[in-house]
């Protein structure tokens, strides 16, 4: 009808990731789909950035510096600073988890990462590396990995991996789990356990001296247990000064990750189960990962040093007990 005044204006703070073309021409595998994105929070000035957050395309030269690099760096020097942000990354985790529940929207746990992180003086890693939008990583029931928090409520039955990472001291930590938004069905206990297996049993083969490529083969025997499935294009990673440095882990069997795990060496296992196929596709926002046939994906990740006789995990829960298992 005829209207007086002028339209209220749509909210203009909110960019999309993905053009209208995209919306309407991608095949979406599963129910979730893109939701609005707000604008990137301010980090304050006094909290020291890595080299990637002031570049144009979000691009780590200290990374690409080192592609390449077979050689893992011995980590020993910053072992302590490395401890330190890996606990200061536990505690956001923590209060990240216990504010996951129905109605809560991601970007709503964005901005609870993004302060709780800037109050500990801390970098949100994940902001603006290779451009990704938000502070934190949120990926729900069939996203594997890298969802972007944006305007959905998290919805009862809903199972969401929140990844934190965080820059302080001059060293990154980087950790994940598993939420239950509700009460879980069954399909979603199983992977969710399943995939907390995978890590342990991952876990147990760290020592000096063993191969890297061996934490696949535990990772993927455990899955098969489950008749779950493991996600082939992400892998674990060294940590330190860059976010992503050597060693390349991979999560599944038979696979060719090289070199010998040796004292001192820092990385990430962050194995990604699926309940259904292996393959995953990436959404036109260019980071959305999702499983093939839309069926659920869990995740779980620690970061974690070889010490003489095994392994010390660094992002350890307070009580060695997962999130999860005490929803
Ligand atoms: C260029 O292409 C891509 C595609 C996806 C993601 C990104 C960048 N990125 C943003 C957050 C993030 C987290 C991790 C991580 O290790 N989590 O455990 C890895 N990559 C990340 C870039
Ligand atoms: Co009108
Ligand atoms: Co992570
Ligand atoms: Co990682």
């Amino acid at each position: 009808g005829k209207h007086k005044g002028v339209h209220s204006e749509p909210p203009k703070c909110t960019i999309s990731t993905m053009s209208d073309v995209d919306l309407v021409t991608f095949n979406f595998l599963g129910t979730l789909r893109p939701g609005k994105i707000t604008p990137r929070r301010p980090v304050p000035s006094h909290i020291a950035r890595p080299d990637y957050a002031d570049n144009a395309e979000g691009r780590s030269k200290c990374e690409e510096a080192d592609r390449g690099n077979k050689v893992v760096k011995w980590a020993g020097k910053d072992l302590d600073k490395i401890k330190k942000v890996c606990q200061l990354c536990r505690e956001v985790l923590d209060i990240a988890c216990e504010a996951a529940k129905p109605g809560v929207t991601t970007d709503e746990i964005d901005r609870i990462v993004h302060e709780a992180t800037i109050a500990r003086n801390m970098y949100p890693s994940p902001l603006n590396y290779y451009n990704f939008p938000k502070s934190v990583c949120t990926s729900i029931n069939e996203i594997i990995c890298h969802g972007i928090p944006d305007s959905r409520p998290l919805q009862e039955g809903d199972i969401v991996n929140i990844d934190v990472s965080g820059y302080f001291d001059g060293v990154h930590g980087d950790l994940n789990e598993m939420v239950f938004i509700g009460k879980p069905d069954a399909d979603s206990l199983r992977l969710v356990h399943c995939t907390y297996e995978c890590l342990a049993a991952a876990i147990a083969t760290v020592a000096p001296g063993n191969l890297y490529k061996h934490c696949g083969d535990v990772i993927e025997a455990r899955a098969n247990k489950s008749n779950c499935s493991v996600v082939r294009t992400y892998s674990g990673h060294g940590v330190g000064d860059k976010f992503h440095t050597s060693p390349t882990i991979a999560h599944y069997a038979n696979n060719k990750s090289p070199g010998i795990m040796a004292e001192g060496h820092v990385f990430t296992i962050e194995p990604m189960i699926n309940l259904g196929v292996w393959q995953d596709v990436t959404w036109p926002d260019n980071w959305t990962s999702s499983t093939k046939d839309g069926k659920r994906s869990a995740q779980f990740e620690h970061t974690m040093v070889v010490v003489p006789g095994g392994v010390e995990l660094l992002t350890n829960w307070v009580d060695g007990v997962p999130f999860y298992q005490k929803q």
